[in-house]
């Protein structure tokens, strides 16, 4: 059985980008949990913490991990998915977890060229790249605990799908 892929890592560090490319290489299907959400919801994240706080968009997102877990699919998570214990423990368990790593300021700098602010409210009220910075402080463990793989998500998405398809088939070789 073909275990699925889950993406993590902070926002604009590629996860769904990287995941549709990775599909269409594999041939896995992809999801992303945001999207989820979204069609499942009918409402943007910004409506959904609006209505029911972080808390509630939390309790949505750990909802929707599950949801989408099946076979064979490549899984873009939201940025924050890591901050729930019951959810990177689900991920290691049930898939091959990879974290797409970027340096705050290049994600800084992509989310300032594509804000998509309905899918991307402000983590903590302050500029961009200082959240950026606030955001990795507190998650950079949380990403490393989860994942099995490491990637470097400051490469072209062409590069970082190569790269992914290396750590996997390498972890298999071993
Ligand atoms: N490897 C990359 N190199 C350059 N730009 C990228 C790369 N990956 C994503 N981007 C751009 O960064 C922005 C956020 O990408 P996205 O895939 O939505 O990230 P995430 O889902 O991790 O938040 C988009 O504008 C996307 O085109
Ligand atoms: O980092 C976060 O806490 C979040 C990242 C977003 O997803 P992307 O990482 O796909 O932008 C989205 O789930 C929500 O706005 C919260
Ligand atoms: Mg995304």
């Amino acid at each position: 059985m073909s275990l699925p892929i889950y993406l993590i890592g902070a926002r604009g560090c590629g996860k769904t980008t990287v995941g549709q490319a990775l599909s269409q290489a594999t041939g896995y299907a992809f999801c992303d949990t945001d999207h989820y959400l979204q069609l499942t919801t009918q409402r943007s994240v910004a409506q959904i913490v609006a209505e029911e706080g972080w808390e509630g968009f939390r309790a949505r997102e750990s909802e929707s991990l599950q949801a989408v877990t099946a076979p064979a699919t490549i899984i873009a998570t939201g940025g924050g998915m890591v901050l729930a214990e019951a959810n990177r423990r689900f991920m290691r368990e049930n898939g091959q977890v990879i974290w797409l790593n970027a340096s705050p300021d290049i994600l800084a700098e992509r989310l300032e060229m594509q804000p998509e602010a309905e899918q991307r409210p402000t983590l903590t009220g302050r500029p961009i790249v200082e959240e950026m910075h606030d955001v990795l402080r507190e998650r950079a463990q949380l990403y490393r605990q989860a994942a099995h793989h490491e990637v470097d998500a400051m490469q072209s998405p062409d590069r970082v799908v190569e790269q992914i398809l290396r750590s996997l088939s390498l972890a298999r070789a071993s």
